[in-house]
Protein backbone atom coordinates (compact mmCIF):
# COMPACT_ATOMS: atom_id res chain seq x y z
CA UNK A 1 0.00 0.00 0.00
CA UNK A 2 1.43 3.15 -1.36
CA UNK A 3 2.22 5.89 1.57
CA UNK A 4 2.08 8.55 -0.32
CA UNK A 5 -1.65 9.60 -1.86
CA UNK A 6 -2.20 10.36 -5.29
CA UNK A 7 -2.55 13.62 -5.24
CA UNK A 8 0.77 14.11 -3.42
CA UNK A 9 2.34 11.70 -5.37
CA UNK A 10 1.06 13.88 -8.62
CA UNK A 11 2.14 16.65 -6.93
CA UNK A 12 6.09 15.78 -6.42
CA UNK A 13 5.92 14.34 -10.17
CA UNK A 14 5.48 17.98 -11.23
CA UNK A 15 7.76 19.66 -9.15
CA UNK A 16 10.44 16.89 -10.22
CA UNK A 17 9.71 16.95 -14.08
CA UNK A 18 10.01 21.62 -13.65
CA UNK A 19 13.25 20.72 -12.07
CA UNK A 20 15.84 22.75 -14.28
CA UNK A 21 19.27 21.49 -12.56
CA UNK A 22 20.23 18.85 -10.06
CA UNK A 23 20.57 21.04 -7.56
CA UNK A 24 16.80 22.10 -7.91
CA UNK A 25 15.63 18.50 -8.41
CA UNK A 26 18.01 17.20 -4.74
CA UNK A 27 16.77 20.40 -3.42
CA UNK A 28 12.99 19.25 -3.70
CA UNK A 29 14.26 15.58 -2.82
CA UNK A 30 16.01 16.91 0.60
CA UNK A 31 12.48 19.00 1.32
CA UNK A 32 10.36 15.80 0.95
CA UNK A 33 12.73 14.06 3.77
CA UNK A 34 12.69 16.53 5.84
CA UNK A 35 8.83 16.17 5.66
CA UNK A 36 8.60 12.45 6.37
CA UNK A 37 9.81 13.21 9.74
CA UNK A 38 12.01 9.77 9.74
CA UNK A 39 15.81 11.08 10.77
CA UNK A 40 17.16 13.92 12.58
CA UNK A 41 20.08 14.51 9.69
CA UNK A 42 20.30 13.49 6.05
CA UNK A 43 23.65 13.90 3.38
CA UNK A 44 23.17 13.24 -0.29
CA UNK A 45 26.45 11.58 -1.44
CA UNK A 46 26.34 11.56 -5.31
CA UNK A 47 28.82 10.15 -7.78
CA UNK A 48 31.19 12.54 -9.20
CA UNK A 49 32.23 12.35 -12.85
CA UNK A 50 35.23 10.14 -12.84
CA UNK A 51 33.50 7.45 -10.29
CA UNK A 52 36.12 7.31 -8.30
CA UNK A 53 34.39 9.26 -5.34
CA UNK A 54 31.31 10.23 -3.77
CA UNK A 55 30.34 13.93 -3.33
CA UNK A 56 28.50 15.14 -0.46
CA UNK A 57 25.59 17.74 -2.75
CA UNK A 58 23.31 18.13 0.37
CA UNK A 59 23.34 17.96 4.16
CA UNK A 60 21.59 18.83 6.77
CA UNK A 61 23.31 17.78 10.32
CA UNK A 62 21.34 17.60 13.84
CA UNK A 63 19.92 21.06 15.09
CA UNK A 64 23.18 21.46 17.28
CA UNK A 65 25.54 20.87 15.07
CA UNK A 66 24.31 22.99 11.70
CA UNK A 67 26.63 25.76 11.87
CA UNK A 68 29.39 22.81 10.39
CA UNK A 69 27.22 22.11 7.41
CA UNK A 70 28.54 24.35 5.02
CA UNK A 71 31.88 23.06 5.63
CA UNK A 72 31.05 19.44 4.85
CA UNK A 73 29.33 20.29 1.92
CA UNK A 74 31.23 19.03 -1.62
CA UNK A 75 33.82 16.44 1.06
CA UNK A 76 34.64 14.09 -1.33
CA UNK A 77 34.24 10.63 0.03
CA UNK A 78 36.69 7.69 -1.60
CA UNK A 79 34.77 4.01 -2.68
CA UNK A 80 37.73 2.39 -1.43
CA UNK A 81 37.80 3.36 2.31
CA UNK A 82 35.40 0.39 3.44
CA UNK A 83 32.98 2.69 5.23
CA UNK A 84 29.31 2.87 5.05
CA UNK A 85 29.27 4.98 1.65
CA UNK A 86 31.36 2.67 0.14
CA UNK A 87 29.61 -0.55 1.69
CA UNK A 88 26.47 1.17 0.40
CA UNK A 89 27.62 1.39 -3.13
CA UNK A 90 29.42 -1.68 -3.23
CA UNK A 91 26.86 -3.92 -1.83
CA UNK A 92 23.72 -1.73 -3.39
CA UNK A 93 21.89 -2.73 -0.35
CA UNK A 94 20.79 -0.50 2.43
CA UNK A 95 23.92 -0.47 5.48
CA UNK A 96 22.90 0.60 8.63
CA UNK A 97 25.43 1.07 11.01
CA UNK A 98 24.62 1.56 15.31
CA UNK A 99 27.12 1.52 18.33
CA UNK A 100 26.35 -2.54 17.66
CA UNK A 101 28.12 -3.35 14.96
CA UNK A 102 30.03 0.05 13.84
CA UNK A 103 33.90 -0.12 13.00
CA UNK A 104 36.22 1.86 15.18
CA UNK A 105 36.20 5.09 12.46
CA UNK A 106 32.19 4.89 12.54
CA UNK A 107 31.77 4.37 16.39
CA UNK A 108 33.73 7.62 16.36
CA UNK A 109 31.18 9.41 14.15
CA UNK A 110 28.30 8.01 16.12
CA UNK A 111 30.20 9.63 19.46
CA UNK A 112 30.61 12.78 17.68
CA UNK A 113 27.39 13.21 16.21
CA UNK A 114 25.52 11.92 19.33
CA UNK A 115 24.35 9.47 16.83
CA UNK A 116 22.23 6.10 17.45
CA UNK A 117 21.86 5.02 14.03
CA UNK A 118 23.56 6.02 10.41
CA UNK A 119 21.99 4.43 7.43
CA UNK A 120 23.30 4.26 4.04
CA UNK A 121 20.53 4.02 1.36
CA UNK A 122 22.09 3.45 -2.02
CA UNK A 123 20.21 5.21 -4.97
CA UNK A 124 20.22 2.58 -7.26
CA UNK A 125 18.13 4.24 -10.89
CA UNK A 126 16.58 2.56 -12.82
CA UNK A 127 19.08 2.52 -16.21
CA UNK A 128 21.83 4.38 -14.46
CA UNK A 129 25.12 4.17 -16.73
CA UNK A 130 26.90 0.89 -15.69
CA UNK A 131 24.16 0.08 -13.20
CA UNK A 132 25.95 1.26 -10.30
CA UNK A 133 24.14 3.50 -7.77
CA UNK A 134 24.91 6.85 -8.32
CA UNK A 135 24.80 7.64 -5.06
CA UNK A 136 24.11 7.11 -1.50
CA UNK A 137 21.49 9.06 0.71
CA UNK A 138 22.94 8.87 4.48
CA UNK A 139 20.47 9.60 7.01
CA UNK A 140 21.14 10.49 10.74
CA UNK A 141 19.18 9.69 13.87
CA UNK A 142 19.75 10.56 17.50
CA UNK A 143 16.99 8.91 18.97
CA UNK A 144 16.08 5.06 18.37
CA UNK A 145 16.35 3.38 15.24
CA UNK A 146 14.52 4.40 12.36
CA UNK A 147 11.49 1.43 12.07
CA UNK A 148 11.41 -0.36 8.81
CA UNK A 149 8.21 0.87 7.30
CA UNK A 150 9.79 4.52 7.48
CA UNK A 151 12.70 3.06 5.43
CA UNK A 152 9.87 2.14 3.18
CA UNK A 153 8.63 5.43 2.97
CA UNK A 154 12.07 6.79 2.25
CA UNK A 155 12.51 4.22 -0.67
CA UNK A 156 8.54 5.12 -2.24
CA UNK A 157 9.85 8.90 -2.03
CA UNK A 158 12.91 7.83 -4.00
CA UNK A 159 11.59 5.71 -6.40
CA UNK A 160 9.61 9.16 -7.84
CA UNK A 161 13.11 11.01 -8.10
CA UNK A 162 15.74 8.01 -9.31
CA UNK A 163 15.00 8.23 -13.24
CA UNK A 164 15.43 11.97 -13.05
CA UNK A 165 18.35 12.45 -10.67
CA UNK A 166 20.38 9.90 -13.10
CA UNK A 167 19.36 12.09 -16.09
CA UNK A 168 20.46 15.35 -14.24
CA UNK A 169 23.70 13.84 -12.42
CA UNK A 170 24.50 12.70 -16.04
CA UNK A 171 24.14 15.80 -17.31
CA UNK A 172 25.83 17.92 -14.45
CA UNK A 173 28.98 15.44 -15.03
CA UNK A 174 28.68 16.57 -18.91
CA UNK A 175 28.43 20.33 -17.57
CA UNK A 176 31.51 19.60 -15.37
CA UNK A 177 33.73 17.62 -18.03
CA UNK A 178 32.69 20.44 -20.63
CA UNK A 179 33.81 23.01 -18.31
CA UNK A 180 37.32 21.62 -17.10
CA UNK A 181 37.87 20.73 -21.10
CA UNK A 182 36.83 24.19 -22.09
CA UNK A 183 39.38 25.32 -18.88
CA UNK A 184 42.58 23.10 -20.15
CA UNK A 185 42.07 24.58 -23.60
CA UNK A 186 42.69 28.14 -21.82
CA UNK A 187 45.02 27.08 -19.74
CA UNK A 188 47.10 25.36 -22.90
CA UNK A 189 46.44 28.32 -25.02
CA UNK A 190 48.26 30.35 -21.98
CA UNK A 191 50.61 27.82 -21.89
CA UNK A 192 51.41 28.03 -25.91
CA UNK A 193 51.22 32.49 -25.31
CA UNK A 194 54.06 31.79 -22.41
CA UNK A 195 56.22 29.40 -24.43
CA UNK A 196 56.15 32.28 -27.43
CA UNK A 197 56.30 35.19 -25.00
CA UNK A 198 59.35 32.78 -23.56
CA UNK A 199 61.07 32.55 -27.29
CA UNK A 200 61.27 35.68 -28.27
CA UNK A 201 63.17 37.13 -25.39
CA UNK A 202 66.60 37.95 -25.34
CA UNK A 203 67.51 39.31 -22.68
CA UNK A 204 68.34 36.18 -20.06
CA UNK A 205 67.14 38.13 -16.89
CA UNK A 206 63.87 38.61 -18.54
CA UNK A 207 63.65 35.26 -19.28
CA UNK A 208 64.28 34.23 -16.02
CA UNK A 209 61.38 36.50 -14.81
CA UNK A 210 59.18 35.33 -16.74
CA UNK A 211 59.53 31.92 -16.16
CA UNK A 212 59.35 32.79 -12.19
CA UNK A 213 56.07 34.52 -12.74
CA UNK A 214 54.47 31.49 -14.94
CA UNK A 215 55.79 28.90 -12.05
CA UNK A 216 55.18 30.66 -8.89
CA UNK A 217 51.55 31.53 -10.99
CA UNK A 218 50.80 27.41 -11.14
CA UNK A 219 52.05 26.11 -7.89
CA UNK A 220 52.50 28.69 -4.88
CA UNK A 221 56.29 28.83 -4.47
CA UNK A 222 57.48 31.66 -2.66
CA UNK A 223 61.06 32.43 -4.37
CA UNK A 224 62.89 30.94 -7.26
CA UNK A 225 66.94 31.15 -7.93
CA UNK A 226 68.50 29.73 -11.36
CA UNK A 227 71.97 28.92 -11.84
CA UNK A 228 73.84 28.43 -15.40
CA UNK A 229 77.07 26.24 -15.81
CA UNK A 230 79.97 28.28 -17.10
CA UNK A 231 84.01 27.39 -16.85
CA UNK A 232 83.23 24.15 -15.21
CA UNK A 233 81.53 26.05 -12.12
CA UNK A 234 77.79 26.32 -11.40
CA UNK A 235 77.35 30.50 -11.12
CA UNK A 236 73.93 31.98 -9.37
CA UNK A 237 72.06 34.26 -11.90
CA UNK A 238 69.03 35.45 -10.53
CA UNK A 239 66.59 34.95 -6.98
CA UNK A 240 62.94 36.40 -7.98
CA UNK A 241 60.35 36.09 -5.13
CA UNK A 242 56.61 35.78 -5.49
CA UNK A 243 55.72 38.88 -3.51
CA UNK A 244 56.79 42.65 -2.70
CA UNK A 245 57.12 41.33 1.03
CA UNK A 246 59.44 38.86 0.45
CA UNK A 247 62.12 41.94 -1.61
CA UNK A 248 64.33 42.43 1.29
CA UNK A 249 64.59 38.45 2.26
CA UNK A 250 65.51 37.73 -1.50
CA UNK A 251 68.05 40.32 -1.33
CA UNK A 252 70.07 38.88 1.33
CA UNK A 253 69.88 35.52 0.36
CA UNK A 254 70.78 37.24 -2.96
CA UNK A 255 74.11 38.58 -1.31
CA UNK A 256 74.67 34.88 -0.13
CA UNK A 257 74.27 33.57 -3.72
CA UNK A 258 75.99 35.46 -5.07
CA UNK A 259 79.30 34.11 -3.51
CA UNK A 260 78.96 31.21 -5.76
CA UNK A 261 80.59 29.74 -8.01
CA UNK A 262 80.42 26.60 -6.56
CA UNK A 263 82.85 23.44 -8.10
CA UNK A 264 81.35 21.03 -9.72
CA UNK A 265 81.85 18.98 -7.20
CA UNK A 266 78.79 16.82 -5.88
CA UNK A 267 79.42 17.81 -2.22
CA UNK A 268 79.73 21.51 -2.49
CA UNK A 269 76.23 21.85 -2.79
CA UNK A 270 72.96 20.08 -3.28
CA UNK A 271 72.37 22.06 -6.30
CA UNK A 272 75.24 20.75 -7.78
CA UNK A 273 74.38 17.26 -6.97
CA UNK A 274 71.04 17.46 -8.66
CA UNK A 275 72.63 19.02 -11.79
CA UNK A 276 75.08 16.08 -12.09
CA UNK A 277 72.73 13.35 -10.85
CA UNK A 278 70.99 15.48 -13.98
CA UNK A 279 67.46 14.81 -12.62
CA UNK A 280 64.55 16.92 -10.42
CA UNK A 281 64.56 16.28 -6.47
CA UNK A 282 61.74 17.39 -4.43
CA UNK A 283 61.98 17.28 -0.87
CA UNK A 284 58.17 17.72 0.50
CA UNK A 285 58.67 19.49 3.81
CA UNK A 286 62.73 20.51 4.55
CA UNK A 287 61.74 21.37 8.13
CA UNK A 288 61.14 17.36 8.51
CA UNK A 289 64.79 16.88 7.23
CA UNK A 290 67.00 19.92 8.43
CA UNK A 291 68.56 17.78 11.07
CA UNK A 292 70.47 15.65 8.01
CA UNK A 293 74.27 16.90 6.96
CA UNK A 294 74.07 19.70 4.51
CA UNK A 295 77.03 21.44 2.92
CA UNK A 296 77.97 24.68 4.10
CA UNK A 297 76.69 27.06 1.28
CA UNK A 298 73.28 25.42 2.04
CA UNK A 299 73.42 25.81 4.78
CA UNK A 300 73.49 29.34 5.24
CA UNK A 301 71.33 29.52 2.22
CA UNK A 302 68.49 27.78 3.87
CA UNK A 303 69.21 29.68 6.94
CA UNK A 304 68.58 32.68 5.52
CA UNK A 305 65.33 31.92 4.19
CA UNK A 306 64.27 30.95 7.88
CA UNK A 307 61.49 28.73 7.47
CA UNK A 308 62.13 26.83 4.20
CA UNK A 309 59.84 24.11 3.85
CA UNK A 310 58.91 22.89 0.29
CA UNK A 311 61.95 22.27 -2.03
CA UNK A 312 62.05 21.78 -5.81
CA UNK A 313 65.54 21.24 -7.37
CA UNK A 314 65.76 21.00 -11.15
CA UNK A 315 68.62 20.73 -13.56
CA UNK A 316 67.89 23.21 -16.77
CA UNK A 317 68.30 21.39 -19.65
CA UNK A 318 69.51 22.03 -23.49
CA UNK A 319 69.23 19.27 -25.78
CA UNK A 320 68.93 16.91 -22.85
CA UNK A 321 72.09 18.23 -20.94
CA UNK A 322 72.05 19.66 -18.24
CA UNK A 323 73.42 23.53 -18.20
CA UNK A 324 72.24 24.71 -14.85
CA UNK A 325 70.05 24.22 -11.98
CA UNK A 326 66.62 26.05 -11.27
CA UNK A 327 65.35 25.94 -7.83
CA UNK A 328 62.04 26.80 -5.88
CA UNK A 329 60.92 27.40 -2.47
CA UNK A 330 58.22 27.24 -0.29
CA UNK A 331 58.51 29.28 2.94
CA UNK A 332 56.38 28.72 6.23
CA UNK A 333 53.87 26.28 3.63
CA UNK A 334 54.25 22.96 2.42
CA UNK A 335 53.77 22.77 -1.28
CA UNK A 336 51.86 19.70 -2.89
CA UNK A 337 53.34 18.38 -6.15
CA UNK A 338 51.56 15.79 -8.17
CA UNK A 339 52.75 13.40 -10.84
CA UNK A 340 51.14 16.52 -13.66
CA UNK A 341 52.97 19.20 -11.75
CA UNK A 342 56.29 17.58 -11.81
CA UNK A 343 55.89 16.26 -15.84
CA UNK A 344 54.56 19.79 -16.21
CA UNK A 345 58.30 21.10 -14.29
CA UNK A 346 60.09 18.42 -16.26
CA UNK A 347 58.90 20.17 -19.43
CA UNK A 348 59.25 23.81 -18.88
CA UNK A 349 63.10 22.90 -17.56
CA UNK A 350 64.42 21.75 -21.15
CA UNK A 351 62.46 24.82 -22.60
CA UNK A 352 63.94 26.94 -20.43
CA UNK A 353 67.34 25.59 -21.20
CA UNK A 354 66.35 26.04 -24.70
CA UNK A 355 65.50 30.06 -24.15
CA UNK A 356 68.59 30.47 -22.53
CA UNK A 357 70.76 28.84 -25.21
CA UNK A 358 68.98 30.64 -27.65
CA UNK A 359 69.27 34.22 -25.44
CA UNK A 360 72.89 33.26 -25.01
CA UNK A 361 73.69 32.46 -29.13
CA UNK A 362 71.67 35.92 -30.10
CA UNK A 363 74.31 37.85 -27.31
CA UNK A 364 76.76 36.08 -29.15
CA UNK A 365 75.59 37.19 -32.76
CA UNK A 366 75.02 40.25 -31.38
CA UNK A 367 78.39 41.37 -30.11
CA UNK A 368 79.48 39.74 -33.63
CA UNK A 369 77.26 42.34 -35.38
CA UNK A 370 78.93 44.88 -33.61
CA UNK A 371 82.23 43.53 -34.61
CA UNK A 372 81.33 43.47 -38.54
CA UNK A 373 79.85 47.09 -37.85
CA UNK A 374 83.15 48.48 -36.83
CA UNK A 375 85.38 46.31 -39.22
CA UNK A 376 82.68 48.14 -41.34
CA UNK A 377 83.21 51.22 -40.81
CA UNK A 378 87.08 50.90 -40.73
CA UNK A 379 86.72 49.73 -44.04
CA UNK A 380 84.38 52.38 -44.96
CA UNK A 381 87.19 54.86 -43.96
CA UNK A 382 89.75 53.16 -45.81
CA UNK A 383 87.95 52.85 -48.80
CA UNK A 384 87.16 57.01 -48.39
CA UNK A 385 90.67 57.50 -47.90
CA UNK A 386 92.08 55.34 -50.82
CA UNK A 387 89.11 56.95 -53.18
CA UNK A 388 90.64 60.63 -51.74
CA UNK A 389 94.33 59.01 -52.45
CA UNK A 390 93.60 58.15 -55.71
CA UNK A 391 91.53 61.68 -56.72
CA UNK A 392 94.04 63.91 -55.25
CA UNK A 393 97.01 65.28 -55.74
CA UNK A 394 99.60 64.49 -52.67
CA UNK A 395 101.67 67.58 -52.56
CA UNK A 396 99.16 70.42 -52.76
CA UNK A 397 95.83 68.41 -51.59
CA UNK A 398 93.86 70.06 -54.86
CA UNK A 399 92.04 67.45 -57.11
CA UNK A 400 94.53 65.61 -59.53
CA UNK A 401 94.76 65.24 -63.51
CA UNK A 402 92.25 62.45 -63.34
CA UNK A 403 89.86 64.25 -61.16
CA UNK A 404 89.96 67.04 -63.55
CA UNK A 405 89.41 64.87 -66.63
CA UNK A 406 86.00 63.12 -65.18
CA UNK A 407 85.26 66.24 -63.90
CA UNK A 408 85.60 67.98 -66.84
CA UNK A 409 83.72 65.74 -69.07
CA UNK A 410 80.63 64.89 -66.65
CA UNK A 411 80.58 69.13 -66.31
CA UNK A 412 80.45 69.56 -70.12
CA UNK A 413 77.51 66.92 -70.64
CA UNK A 414 75.59 69.00 -67.82
CA UNK A 415 76.05 72.09 -69.36
CA UNK A 416 75.34 70.87 -72.98
CA UNK A 417 72.06 69.69 -71.93
CA UNK A 418 71.31 72.77 -69.62
CA UNK A 419 72.07 75.08 -72.65
CA UNK A 420 72.50 78.75 -72.68
CA UNK A 421 71.33 78.97 -68.68
CA UNK A 422 73.85 77.26 -67.36
CA UNK A 423 77.51 78.97 -68.06
CA UNK A 424 80.37 77.28 -67.43
CA UNK A 425 84.32 78.46 -67.08
CA UNK A 426 87.71 76.91 -67.28
CA UNK A 427 90.57 78.71 -65.56
CA UNK A 428 94.06 77.64 -65.80
CA UNK A 429 96.65 79.33 -63.94
CA UNK A 430 100.33 79.03 -64.41
CA UNK A 431 103.20 79.91 -61.52
CA UNK A 432 105.47 82.66 -63.42
CA UNK A 433 109.28 81.50 -64.24
CA UNK A 434 109.05 78.86 -61.80
CA UNK A 435 112.73 77.01 -63.46
CA UNK A 436 114.23 79.88 -62.28
CA UNK A 437 112.51 79.52 -59.06
CA UNK A 438 113.35 75.84 -58.61
CA UNK A 439 116.87 76.70 -59.88
CA UNK A 440 117.51 79.53 -57.36
CA UNK A 441 115.53 78.53 -54.28
CA UNK A 442 116.26 74.84 -55.22
CA UNK A 443 113.13 72.05 -55.75
CA UNK A 444 111.94 71.76 -52.07
CA UNK A 445 111.31 75.16 -51.87
CA UNK A 446 109.96 74.86 -54.90
CA UNK A 447 107.43 72.59 -53.36
CA UNK A 448 106.42 74.73 -50.78
CA UNK A 449 105.57 77.18 -53.33
CA UNK A 450 103.56 74.95 -55.06
CA UNK A 451 101.42 73.96 -52.04
CA UNK A 452 101.09 77.69 -51.22
CA UNK A 453 99.33 78.86 -54.07
CA UNK A 454 97.31 75.96 -54.36
CA UNK A 455 95.85 76.68 -50.76
CA UNK A 456 95.84 80.33 -51.81
CA UNK A 457 93.72 78.96 -54.73
CA UNK A 458 91.45 76.46 -52.66
CA UNK A 459 90.54 79.90 -50.18
CA UNK A 460 89.53 82.05 -53.04
CA UNK A 461 86.80 79.10 -54.96
CA UNK A 462 83.97 77.88 -53.80
CA UNK A 463 82.01 74.61 -53.20
CA UNK A 464 81.20 73.92 -56.06
CA UNK A 465 84.18 74.47 -58.24
CA UNK A 466 87.09 71.87 -58.68
CA UNK A 467 90.36 73.11 -58.33
CA UNK A 468 93.05 70.58 -59.49
CA UNK A 469 96.91 70.20 -60.43
CA UNK A 470 96.84 69.68 -64.02
CA UNK A 471 100.90 69.14 -63.64
CA UNK A 472 104.09 70.62 -62.75
CA UNK A 473 103.16 74.52 -61.73
CA UNK A 474 99.94 74.82 -63.58
CA UNK A 475 96.53 74.89 -62.02
CA UNK A 476 93.05 74.49 -63.91
CA UNK A 477 89.41 75.19 -62.00
CA UNK A 478 86.43 73.91 -63.08
CA UNK A 479 84.36 76.90 -62.74
CA UNK A 480 80.30 75.48 -62.95
CA UNK A 481 77.59 78.49 -63.04
CA UNK A 482 80.27 80.65 -63.44
CA UNK A 483 80.44 83.29 -66.63
CA UNK A 484 83.51 84.62 -68.39
CA UNK A 485 83.51 87.97 -66.19
CA UNK A 486 83.51 85.91 -63.19
CA UNK A 487 86.06 84.13 -63.98
CA UNK A 488 88.34 86.40 -64.81
CA UNK A 489 87.05 88.29 -61.10
CA UNK A 490 88.39 85.27 -59.56
CA UNK A 491 92.01 84.97 -61.33
CA UNK A 492 92.31 88.86 -60.72
CA UNK A 493 91.87 88.22 -56.93
CA UNK A 494 93.90 84.89 -56.91
CA UNK A 495 96.67 86.43 -58.88
CA UNK A 496 96.64 89.59 -56.69
CA UNK A 497 96.74 88.17 -53.34
CA UNK A 498 99.82 86.00 -54.71
CA UNK A 499 101.23 88.48 -55.29
CA UNK A 500 101.07 90.67 -52.36
CA UNK A 501 102.82 88.23 -50.10
CA UNK A 502 105.22 86.36 -49.41
CA UNK A 503 105.05 82.50 -48.34
CA UNK A 504 106.98 80.66 -46.21
CA UNK A 505 109.49 78.28 -47.83
CA UNK A 506 112.30 76.23 -46.80
CA UNK A 507 114.69 78.33 -48.17
CA UNK A 508 112.94 81.77 -46.52
CA UNK A 509 110.12 84.06 -47.44
CA UNK A 510 109.62 84.13 -51.28
CA UNK A 511 106.92 85.50 -53.26
CA UNK A 512 105.53 84.34 -56.77
CA UNK A 513 103.86 85.95 -59.42
CA UNK A 514 101.19 83.61 -61.35
CA UNK A 515 99.64 84.16 -64.68
CA UNK A 516 96.15 82.84 -66.10
CA UNK A 517 94.00 82.14 -68.86
CA UNK A 518 90.28 81.97 -68.83
CA UNK A 519 87.21 81.03 -71.13
CA UNK A 520 83.80 79.70 -71.17
CA UNK A 521 81.86 76.94 -72.92
CA UNK A 522 80.36 77.61 -76.16
CA UNK A 523 77.73 75.20 -77.68
CA UNK A 524 79.87 72.17 -79.61
CA UNK A 525 83.08 72.66 -77.61
CA UNK A 526 84.42 69.48 -76.44
CA UNK A 527 87.07 68.68 -73.85
CA UNK A 528 89.90 69.46 -75.93
CA UNK A 529 88.24 72.87 -77.73
CA UNK A 530 87.52 74.50 -74.35
CA UNK A 531 90.60 73.67 -72.66
CA UNK A 532 92.68 74.47 -75.82
CA UNK A 533 91.00 78.37 -75.81
CA UNK A 534 92.00 78.84 -72.03
CA UNK A 535 95.59 77.34 -72.68
CA UNK A 536 95.54 80.13 -75.87
CA UNK A 537 94.74 82.65 -73.51
CA UNK A 538 97.39 81.56 -70.56
CA UNK A 539 99.93 81.66 -73.47
CA UNK A 540 98.56 85.42 -74.36
CA UNK A 541 98.98 86.27 -70.45
CA UNK A 542 102.61 84.75 -70.79
CA UNK A 543 103.62 86.47 -73.48
CA UNK A 544 101.62 89.93 -72.48
CA UNK A 545 104.65 90.01 -69.49
CA UNK A 546 103.07 87.44 -67.25
CA UNK A 547 101.30 88.53 -63.63
CA UNK A 548 98.32 88.76 -65.74
CA UNK A 549 94.70 87.31 -66.49
CA UNK A 550 94.24 86.63 -70.30
CA UNK A 551 90.47 85.55 -71.51
CA UNK A 552 89.39 84.40 -74.51
N1 LIG B 1 109.62 72.16 -57.28
C1 LIG B 1 108.88 71.60 -58.21
N2 LIG B 1 109.05 71.98 -59.47
C2 LIG B 1 108.30 71.44 -60.43
C3 LIG B 1 107.35 70.46 -60.16
N3 LIG B 1 106.71 70.10 -61.30
C4 LIG B 1 107.30 70.83 -62.30
N4 LIG B 1 108.27 71.66 -61.78
C5 LIG B 1 109.13 72.56 -62.45
O1 LIG B 1 108.40 73.67 -62.95
C6 LIG B 1 109.18 74.20 -63.99
C7 LIG B 1 108.33 74.65 -65.14
O2 LIG B 1 109.11 75.40 -66.04
P1 LIG B 1 108.62 75.88 -67.40
O3 LIG B 1 107.51 74.99 -67.92
O4 LIG B 1 109.77 76.07 -68.22
O5 LIG B 1 107.97 77.26 -67.12
P2 LIG B 1 108.40 78.48 -66.23
O6 LIG B 1 109.79 78.40 -65.80
O7 LIG B 1 107.39 78.57 -65.06
O8 LIG B 1 108.22 79.67 -67.15
P3 LIG B 1 106.83 80.28 -67.56
O9 LIG B 1 105.73 79.34 -67.31
O10 LIG B 1 106.98 80.59 -68.96
O11 LIG B 1 106.71 81.48 -66.70
C8 LIG B 1 110.17 73.11 -64.44
O12 LIG B 1 111.50 73.54 -64.07
C9 LIG B 1 109.78 71.92 -63.66
O13 LIG B 1 110.89 71.13 -63.27
C10 LIG B 1 107.20 70.09 -58.81
O14 LIG B 1 106.37 69.23 -58.48
N5 LIG B 1 107.98 70.67 -57.91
Amino acid sequence: MPFLAPERTYQIINGIINAERLDDLLDLLCAEIVALGVADGYLVNMRDASGGYLSCLKIRYPAEYQNLEQSYLGYKIPLDNGQLNARAMATRELVRVNPGNANSEEQNILLYWKIQEMTGMPLCAPGAPAGAPIGVLVLLKQGPAIPDEDFAKVQELLGLFLASLSRWLHFSHLEQLHDEATAAVAENQRLLQFLDDMTSLTSLDKIYELFAAELIRQLPFDLASFYLVEDDHLHFRKAIAARPQLESLRQEWEHHLLQTPYPLDPTASGLVYVMLRDEAMVFPDFQEIRHLPLAGYDKKSLAILRTPRTLFISPIRHHKKPIGIFALYSLEHTVELSNADLDLLGDLSSFLGTAITNSKLYATSQEQVLEIRHLNAMLEEKVEALAKQASTDQLTGLFNFRTFEDELVRRLHETARAGDHEPLALLLIDIDHFKRFNDTNGHAAGNDILAAVAQEIGRHTRQSDKACRYGGEEFVLILPKCGLEGAIQLAERIRDSIECQAFATCAGQRSVTVSAGCTIYRPGDDRQALFNRADQALYQAKERGRNRVCSL
